[in-house]
């Protein structure tokens, strides 16, 4: 590991250049911190010292603070390990100094990175420096004064955006010059000259002395504050329904602005200290480094290979997924060829694309010269002939076995030896897929979801044979085109559709039971997901749902529930969102509503179940509906974990959050089962199997862990199929 250290240096003339070093991005760890305050007394005590700069080694200013620190308060649930950085660093050192302090920034300043600077009287940054509180991700507030700083430095409104509203996007350093949060913007070669000059123009009368949390100018009028904060307050209540953090952040900023800087910098440690203890931020803390450890596969990213370049992919099939996948690769800058079977589908294909990268334009995600840029990498085939040289190619075709067997056999034949032979197959045995070929060790499992340009998640399944060059190379590659690659092992619906096979089955088991359709969708909605899984349904279309839910029923018959509603709907000549009538009634610019002329079609499906006593419904309350619907998804989770499917519960939770859209607040599927409680997850299920069937049967795994008090997310397999 590298050393953390501050340290500092004084020059001829006069300046005190003090630099953080802790690599790789400069976090400020508690040796730093004390490091911080050890450098800047010794910088008020030398006389030859006249004023100070401080800045980050390596192109970085810092970071933030550490956020391992966070994880160690929640693992032991003690707040004092929280450093009072806030005042004893930024205040009392900094920003109170009897020197004045420059920040000279380059590459980024995060979090407490920012309000470190923030405290200084001046602050220089290089082009294309990310300024940012992210804090409200992590669910908490800036802690280092940010919420007192920055409304003084750029004004109320600016600064809520910044911190509350759009807390999720960096902040544009241009902006950041002009709002007066950075002080001059000057190439990296002149950063450090420029800050140290500023720093003794300020010793010397020359530049002001700012200190900002005492300044006043910038906060407006005691109406306009309120009105302000009102409409911050309802915009963060739309955004942010079931988290505290964003009313506790402006809670900060409007006790700071009523009783002045200082009380506002006490009240916010307060509320941090309470906040760091929330389930919210526990769970938010937990994805970030859940995100961060899928990079980490043992046998693969730790053996010394070196990821091999992929500079061209063909793409099978120019469907949904196959134009998505397209579209995700030339945007990360891979030549693309994609293959249909015929001109009229291979046009329909390239206009998929097309409208993607606009798309992404439109949204102001790719500029208009890179969108021309991989419209330009992409190249329509209606046969082999373009595959001769390509590195990987990605299989995209309807699930269906036969099919799929024989586009392997041929890719394996017209391929060259190293290319990586890859199914984006969302459920079926990748044994079974390259059965006919003998080429095992390249063949993978590049699972996308729809839409795959947009969706972060790429599932990387590996059977027994595939080999680690080859799984590296394609992390490698999810990578380049800004995916979160997770490895996981093969079974029917591999990690994530086999955990959540029984989140589509429970809602129609709770449907044919009398629950209102449309009243469980917005339960799970409140819960936290994007939609709920009717909704879902309408949007995938019922056919996707029918034909990949067909493979699961098939693999795990013994806890299937088979529902006659799809097919009832399907009869009556409802397909989803596509053919314009669903369960939902589907208008362009307005939000879908329930569509009422379904019923009749529901009631038909309850009577062929005749699963409610005496025809009534049963009596639930939304609570329980979220719990009858995703209690399962935990007990199939379980099972994944049992048969060494992942090798950490937490790529579970990441993949469930990026994947299906659990909510990242509530940490992933098995973190947030690990919240609640196995054993209340545990004896719900007894409860319900017993009364509703073996569906609802937990599973060995669950059962054991539930009753010896082991959290589900707890290592032990030894069976990793990994
Ligand atoms: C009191 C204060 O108000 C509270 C705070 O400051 S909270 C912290 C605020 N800062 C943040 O939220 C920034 C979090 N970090 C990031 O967004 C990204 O890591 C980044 C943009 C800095 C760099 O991204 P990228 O180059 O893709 O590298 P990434 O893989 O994410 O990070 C590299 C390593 O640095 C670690 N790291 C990044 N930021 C860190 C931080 N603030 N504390 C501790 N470790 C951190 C990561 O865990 C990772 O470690 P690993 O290699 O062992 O997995």
């Amino acid at each position: 590991m590298a050393e953390v250290k501050v340290s500092m240096e004084v020059g001829n003339d006069g300046v005190a250049v003090i630099t953080i070093s802790n690599p790789p991005v400069n976090a400020l760890a508690i040796p730093v911190i004390s490091g911080l305050i050890d450098k800047f007394d010794e910088a008020a005590r030398r006389n030859d010292a006249k004023a100070i700069v401080v800045t980050g080694k390596g192109g970085k200013f810092s970071g933030g603070f550490d956020i391992n620190i966070f994880e160690k308060v929640h693992k032991t649930g003690d707040v004092t390990l929280l450093p009072n950085v806030s005042i004893e660093l930024v205040v009392s050192k900094v920003e109170d100094s009897k020197k004045p302090v420059v920040s000279a920034i380059e590459g980024l300043a995060l979090g407490g990175g920012l309000e470190l600077a923030m405290g200084c009287h001046a602050r220089i940054a290089v082009p294309k420096t990310q300024l940012h509180l992210p804090e409200l991700t992590l669910g908490v507030i800036p802690g280092m004064g940010g919420t007192q700083r920055l409304p003084r430095l750029i004004g109320l409104s600016k600064a809520v955006e910044m911190m509350v509203v759009s807390y999720q996007n960096q902040s544009c350093l241009k902006k950041g010059k002009k709002l007066g949060l950075i002080d001059a913007i000057v190439p990296p070669e002149d950063l450090l000259e420029v800050s140290r000059l500023w720093a003794r123009e300020i010793a010397e009368g020359h530049k002001p002395w700012i200190r900002s949390l005492y300044r006043t100018d910038k906060l407006g009028s005691q109406s306009e504050t309120r009105e302000i904060l009102k409409i911050a307050r309802e915009q963060a209540r739309k955004i942010a329904p079931n988290v505290p953090q964003h009313q506790a952040c402006l809670d900060a900023i409007e006790d700071g602005i009523i009783h002045g800087g200082y009380y506002g910098l006490l009240r916010e440690i307060e509320i941090s200290k309470k906040l760091v203890s929330s389930d919210t931020s526990k769970s938010l803390i937990h994805v970030f480094f859940a995100q961060r450890a899928t990079s980490k596969v043992s046998n693969v990213t730790d053996i010394g290979l070196k990821p091999r370049q992929l500079k061209k992919v063909g793409v099978i099939g120019g469907g949904l997924m196959g134009s998505g996948i397209a579209t995700a690769l030339i945007v990360g800058n891979i030549y693309v060829v994609l293959k249909e079977v015929n001109s009229e589908y291979l046009l329909k294909g390239i206009k998929m694309v097309e409208a993607n990268v606009h798309g992404l334009v439109t949204r102001g995600k790719l500029t208009r010269d890179k969108a021309d840029k991989a419209l330009s990498l992409l190249k329509g085939v209606l046969d082999y002939s373009g595959f001769k040289d390509v590195d990987m190619v990605i299989e995209a075709v309807i699930e269906n076995i036969s099919l799929k067997q024989e586009i392997f056999s041929d890719i394996e034949k017209v391929c060259p030896p190293h290319c990586i032979l890859a199914t984006n197959t969302s459920t079926i045995d990748l044994n079974i897929i390259g059965e006919k070929t003998s080429s095992q060790d390249r063949i993978v499992g590049a699972h996308f979801f729809s839409p795959a340009h947009i969706m972060p998640l790429l599932e990387i399944v590996r059977t027994d044979k595939t080999s680690a060059q080859v799984i590296l190379d394609l992390m490698t590659v999810g990578k380049i085109i800004k995916k979160v690659p997770v490895v996981v092992g093969n079974c029917p619906g591999f990690a994530v559709n086999r955990a959540f096979f029984p989140y589509g089955q429970s809602s129609h088991i709770l449907v044919n039971l009398g629950v209102d359709l449309f009243r469980i969708d917005r339960a799970i909605t409140s819960f936290g997901l994007p939609m709920g899984p009717f909704l879902l349904a309408d949007v995938a279309g019922y056919g996707v749902s029918l034909l990949a839910g067909k493979v699961l029923v098939d693999a795990f018959s013994d806890r299937t529930f088979q529902s006659p509603l799809l097919h009832l709907l399907v009869k009556s000549g409802r397909n989803g969102k596509n053919n314009g009538k669903g369960l939902y009634i589907h208008e362009k610019g307005s939000k879908p509503k329930p569509d009422l002329s379904v019923l009749p079609v529901i009631e038909e499906s309850r009577r062929l179940t005749n699963m409610m006593t005496n025809g009534k419904p049963i009596s639930v309350t939304d609570q329980e509906i979220v719990e009858m619907i995703l209690f399962p998804v935990v007990n199939e989770a379980c099972r994944v974990l049992d048969e060494g499917i992942i090798i950490r519960a937490s790529d579970l939770d990441i993949a469930s959050v990026l994947g299906m859209g659990f909510p990242s607040y509530r940490g992933g599927i098995i973190f947030w089962a690990d919240l609640v409680g196995p054993k209340y997850v545990y004896t719900s299920l007894k409860k319900w199997s017993e009364l509703y069937g073996n569906f609802f049967k937990p599973s060995t795994y669950l059962e054991e862990r539930a009753l010896k008090g082991i959290p589900l997310s707890a290592p032990a397999s030894s069976k990793a199929r990994l």
